[in-house]
């Protein structure tokens, strides 16, 4: 594909912040994120910090296509966006939904770790509550068993569920999960995220017919148009999502949905609204529930300000380098 940039060149571009969190998000109450400048514009580079450099090359793929290589033409300027519920108590659900603008689509994280289905039932009400015409999806990342899920989706199917993001681990359980789903007439569509960004075949999820639809990310899926590929390729309607970025990384997500053929559903590119300070001040955040494509530059003073100390910035080079690695080692292969 394109030719990669040396790591000397990366790592003289790159900026290491971290950012703190309205809400505690997936453990995160601070984002840690490297932001590159390219040629083309900027590019993020945040994978979770758990994270191995096998699945972080595909992230670092991402920004650089993002500062070196530019998006692909987009086919819409609007891309409407859902508003993210962390796992919070029914008692703070309004609060954090103010932060975001306007509310048309509500995704609710459920099965957080130590908590139980009566949590993830009380926190859906009040949702449903709040907003009786939004639609509410649901995301248990992997939390469930089959038994379990199977159980959440009869209590929770009653509020009106768009869908139910990874409510199970395997492509297996997910295939049959669907199914009785479908059997017991719950009215919930199953979509896929880690069966696709986490799983080495991003395909095997539509292949085994265990989604009605799927989630993808730009920056764990190595970049918008690789993105793309799988999309077309999967046949299924996608709906994008971000990773908790920054405003840059909210912009690689934005330039994926703009370029998607259709675009059936609002895409989780509002979590910008869950961040506290960002690096910009132009932000890329929703305005009556959509956000409009625009260019998203870093601003120099809120990097220096929101810089991590010098042993997280050697952390952070060091893992750049290691991911830069993996992608040298598969070009040489790709050359070969
Ligand atoms: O899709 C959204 O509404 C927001 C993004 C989101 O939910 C996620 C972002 C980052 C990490 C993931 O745990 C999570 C997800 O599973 O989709
Ligand atoms: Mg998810």
């Amino acid at each position: 594909m394109f030719e990669l940039p040396g790591l000397a060149e990366l790592t003289e571009r790159a900026h290491v912040v971290s950012l703190p969190m309205r809400v505690k998000f997936r453990g995160v109450e601070h984002r840690e994120a490297l932001l590159l400048e390219g040629p083309a514009g900027w590019g993020e580079f945040s994978p979770f910090l758990e994270y191995a450099p096998a699945e972080t090359s595909s992230w670092l793929a991402a920004a650089i296509e993002a500062a070196w290589w530019g998006y692909p033409e987009p086919v819409r300027e609007e891309i409407p966006v859902n508003a993210t519920l962390p796992a919070v108590g029914p008692e703070r659900v309004a609060q954090v939904l103010s932060n975001y603008d306007a509310v048309h689509t509500i995704k609710v994280k459920v099965a957080e770790q130590g908590q139980d289905l009566a949590q993830d039932v009380a926190r859906v009400a009040e949702v449903r509550r709040l907003f009786p015409d939004a639609h509410i999806r649901i995301d248990a990342n992997a939390g469930w068993t089959f038994d379990e899920a199977t159980l959440a989706l009869e209590a929770l199917a009653g509020f009106g569920l768009q869908y139910a993001e990874q409510p199970v681990a395997s492509i297996e359980d997910l295939s049959r999960l669907r199914k009785h789903v479908q059997a017991q007439e719950l009215g919930v569509l199953i979509a896929a995220d880690e069966s696709v960004r986490k799983e080495e075949d991003p395909l095997a999820v539509a292949r085994a017919g265990a989604a009605d639809l799927i989630v993808i990310k730009a920056q764990p899926l190595g970049g918008v148009r690789r993105a793309l590929e799988i999309v077309a390729q999967a046949g299924l309607p996608a709906v994008v999502s971000s990773a908790l970025d920054t405003s840059v990384g909210l912009r690689q997500g934005a330039a994926l949905a703009a370029a998607l053929p259709e675009l059936p559903y609002a895409c989780g590119l509002a979590t910008g609204s869950l961040l506290v300070e960002d690096v910009t001040t132009a932000r890329f955040l929703a305005v009556g529930g959509a956000l409009r494509l625009r260019n998203i530059a870093a601003d120099p003073d809120l990097l220096r300000a929101q810089a991590v100390d010098p042993e997280r910035r050697r952390w952070w080079m060091s893992r750049l380098r290691a991911s830069h690695q993996v992608l040298s080692d598969k070009a040489a292969t790709a050359g070969r």
